[in-house]
């Protein structure tokens, strides 16, 4: 019992990766990447947002909900805390199915958000870095389909999304260098096949090197 459970403790691997602009196709990418991984799960930024009542609002009227400040970051990085205690236990909490054989167990986690990379905390546990772009254009169109609580306010795109995202950016730029920058106008099949590949080889380097 006691070597079967060193065996596991060696060969129990655990990876976290992620991905990041609004509306770039973070959650389709992240849920699908989901279903391809065994023993993987998905901790998305969006739901640790601040209640409404207590979002900052700018001389425009605008809420402040893209910046840090908005988000429980504290709540976000507790629940990856537990992931990284006892992934095994995470997975089976969350109603997860396992799919592993004893001694080939890696666990991934997925972290997915809009602004994750600029939170040096959560940044600094990461082991794959992809950011998924799109342009102005398409960013625009596809949050204008897109419903929110509370809803976007008529020019809330332009008067806030777009500038703070591009401040954002630049933060996340000056803070972080091996990020994989994703195409996102590209097919969500090629980007998932792309992602999933890259995961894939990195996993099988990092089960080589136990
Ligand atoms: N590669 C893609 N090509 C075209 N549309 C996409 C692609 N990825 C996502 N979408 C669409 O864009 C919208 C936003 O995607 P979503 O994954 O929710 O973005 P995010 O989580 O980054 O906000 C959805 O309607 C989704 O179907
Ligand atoms: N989930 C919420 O409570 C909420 C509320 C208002 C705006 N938003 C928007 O969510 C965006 C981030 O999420 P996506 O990356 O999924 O678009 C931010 O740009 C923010 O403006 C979220």
């Amino acid at each position: 019992m006691q070597m079967l459970s060193e065996v596991l403790e060696r060969s129990t691997v655990k990876r976290r990766r992620r991905f990041w602009m609004t509306n770039g196709g973070k959650s389709t990418m992240s849920s699908s990447l989901h279903l391809r991984i065994p023993n993987s799960c998905i901790i998305a930024q969006d739901a640790f947002f601040k209640d409404d009542s207590v979002i900052a609002v700018d001389s425009n009227g605008f809420k402040q909900y893209d910046v840090l400040d908005a988000l429980h970051m504290d709540r976000m990085m507790s629940k990856i805390e537990s992931w990284r205690k006892d992934p095994g236990s995470f997975l089976a909490s969350q109603s997860l199915r396992t799919q592993c054989s004893v001694g080939e167990e890696v666990f991934v986690l997925i972290v997915e958000g809009f602004l994750i990379f600029n939170y040096g905390p959560l940044n600094e546990l990461m082991d794959k870095r992809y950011f998924l772009e799109i342009p102005y254009d398409v960013c625009k169109e596809r949050r204008g389909s897109r419903v929110y609580t509370p809803p976007d306010l008529p020019g809330y795109f332009d008067g806030y999304v777009w500038p703070r995202y591009l401040k954002n950016r630049q933060e996340m730029e000056d803070m972080v260098s091996d990020i994989v920058f994703l195409d996102g106008l590209k097919s969500k099949e090629d980007l998932l096949d792309y992602v999933y590949g890259d995961v894939t080889m990195e996993i099988q380097s990092l089960m080589g090197k136990d």
